[in-house]
């Protein structure tokens, strides 16, 4: 947890408490539905919650920005943006139940009021967002397939509308969209821990 306050060190005394109670949450359910790998719970705040945050530190979202999170699992990166942006409005979509309901269950016990939640196919949601925001699912130009359908045409931030992505070292092996507009943050640059030395948030425009 003070790695989180290590990074973030303005939050609220409420969003302090909801990144605390993340722990136990996880670990409990963790144990009946396995939504993280067992041997890496110890390291929660750093590979999991820390890493979802890395996409705040590449932008910071205007209140009302809808992001839906394709394939969020367990709530990753969901649920901590969620905590972290408070006034943003956040639609969780898995394609397994259990995982989902796990991170409903997570979101409902700290009353985080700005996330919901969808036990789908991703190809099947038919809402618009200004983000799609997704970690550990799938290649790149497959995300961009299913999303294009999903990315609203008015914008409201900094960025323009568009995918944005936690990816690992496995990038390298990734065929880039190079038809598209993409940005590359090494999240090396944000946080000193060893686990983020080949990580990087990726922007594509739709
Ligand atoms: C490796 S897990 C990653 C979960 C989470 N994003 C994380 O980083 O902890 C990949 C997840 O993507 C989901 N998924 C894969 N394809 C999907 C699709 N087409 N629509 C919705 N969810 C999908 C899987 O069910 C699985 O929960």
């Amino acid at each position: 947890m003070e790695i989180i306050l290590k990074y973030f060190p303005d939050l609220t005394e409420a969003q302090k408490q909801q990144f605390a109670s993340l722990y136990d949450l996880y670990t409990d359910w963790n144990a009946k539905i396995n939504v993280i790998s067992r041997k890496d719970i110890e390291n929660l705040y750093e590979h999991h919650v820390l890493h979802s945050l890395g996409i705040a530190k590449i932008i910071s979202f205007k209140p009302d920005t809808r992001i839906m999170d394709l394939g969020t699992g367990g709530g990753f990166p969901g649920i901590p943006l969620a905590i972290l942006f408070p006034e943003v409005k956040f639609h969780l979509v898995d394609s397994i139940g259990k995982k989902v309901r796990v991170a409903t269950e997570v979101a409902n016990s700290i009353g985080l009021k700005n996330v919901t939640f969808r036990h789908a196919r991703a190809e099947e949601e038919k809402q618009l967002f200004d983000f799609v925001v997704s970690r550990a699912v799938m290649p790149l130009a497959d995300l961009l397939k299913i999303i294009r359908k999903n990315i609203a045409p008015q914008q409201h931030n900094a960025l323009p509308n568009g995918l944005i992505c936690l990816k690992g070292g496995e990038l390298a092996n990734e065929a880039m969209p190079f038809k598209h507009k993409t940005m590359m943050y090494d999240l090396k640059d944000y946080f000193d821990e060893e686990f983020f030395e080949t990580k990087k948030v990726v922007y594509v425009a739709p």
